[in-house]
């Protein structure tokens, strides 16, 4: 079996806040997975569990099939959560050196890190001379050192300047290349488009989707409608298994019909036509990751 990671109903409350609500999912090997969800949503907090630094109220998880107890497993992984933090005044080189010490690994994969990471150029510069960027691309390089099975990544571009951005992103495609397994947390939908093959959407610390970043775009749109007798319109509409959801509040100017299978304009005119609909308006849209997701983070008010 090729699964890292399990969640099985995970709840953490903190007085009265319920920071993550009965989630569930499974971290497969080989992906690169995004934990994507608004400020506050319970993305740190779910990294904190699974890290054994955030005690769940209830639920549980394992690792590695459960093969090995939480501390060993852990061993086996690399997480950055925090800002990096290392000794000022010792150079990237010596900082790694240290890291290894601890992790009980050898220094021999340092340079191969450094290089990995862009910074083997600068592997003899003191830490407190790095932008915030290049201490972050230290702390991946660090996080690499005992070779992981999976790198967590807690928002790895916070307050990177776009070149930053896009270095961060191009190093963690590259790493996943090479078969190591990512999980990371972002509020960027951009970000987990860019770099993710699957998510899990929070809300209020509850899923509201977990899958495939294309399954998610793989809508086959919606389409604006409008006629005369819009009762009629909508009554039509509804019968039909051509939409799968058909939809006007009051303030819409039309009525909106998502797709349940792929079908051109003129195939819609002609179907309404038959059941005697002259449309006044008709106009076929696909909606846009962003929508999607604005869409799913705003519903379940729970
Ligand atoms: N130690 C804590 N004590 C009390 N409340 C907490 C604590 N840690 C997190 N929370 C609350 O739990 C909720 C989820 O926070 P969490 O940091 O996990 O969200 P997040 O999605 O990572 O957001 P952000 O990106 O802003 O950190 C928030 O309402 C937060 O205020």
């Amino acid at each position: 079996m090729n699964t890292i990671l399990t969640l099985e109903n995970i709840t953490k409350t903190y007085g009265k806040i319920t920071a993550v609500n009965q989630l569930s999912f499974t971290i497969e090997k080989g992906h690169v997975y995004g934990i994507l969800g608004p400020n506050g949503s319970g993305k740190s907090t779910t990294l904190g569990i699974v890290l054994n630094v955030v005690n769940a109220t209830s639920g549980s998880f394992k690792w590695f099939n459960g093969e090995e107890n939480t501390h060993q497993a852990l061993k086996k992984v690399g997480a950055i959560i925090e800002r990096p933090n290392f000794y000022p005044y010792m150079t990237a080189y010596q900082n790694l050196a240290l890291v290894c010490k601890i992790k009980n690994v050898s220094t021999s994969a340092i340079d191969d890190k450094l290089k990995l990471v862009g910074l083997l150029d600068r592997k003899n510069t003191k830490f407190s001379a790095f932008s915030l960027g290049m201490k972050q691309r230290l702390a991946i390089a660090s996080a690499l050192l005992n070779d992981p099975q999976i790198l967590i990544l807690d928002e790895p571009t916070n307050g990177l300047d776009p070149q930053g951005i896009h270095q961060i992103r191009e190093i963690i495609k590259t790493i996943a290349k090479m078969g190591t397994t990512i999980l990371l947390a972002s509020h960027l939908l951009d970000e987990v488009e860019k770099v993710c093959d699957h998510v899990v959407i929070l809300r209020k610390g509850q899923k509201l989707y977990a899958g495939p970043v294309h399954e998610l775009t793989a809508n086959h749109g919606y389409v604006e409608l409008n006629a005369q007798n819009t009762q009629q319109l909508m009554e039509v509409l509804k019968a039909n298994n051509l939409f799968e959801r058909v939809i006007k509040q009051d303030e819409d100017e039309f009525i909106t019909a998502f797709l349940s299978e792929p079908a051109k304009a003129e195939e819609i005119n002609e179907l309404l036509i038959e059941k005697g609909i002259i449309l006044s308006h008709l106009v076929k849209r696909k909606e846009s990751l962003e929508q999607q997701f604005l869409q799913l983070t705003s519903q379940k008010n729970t």
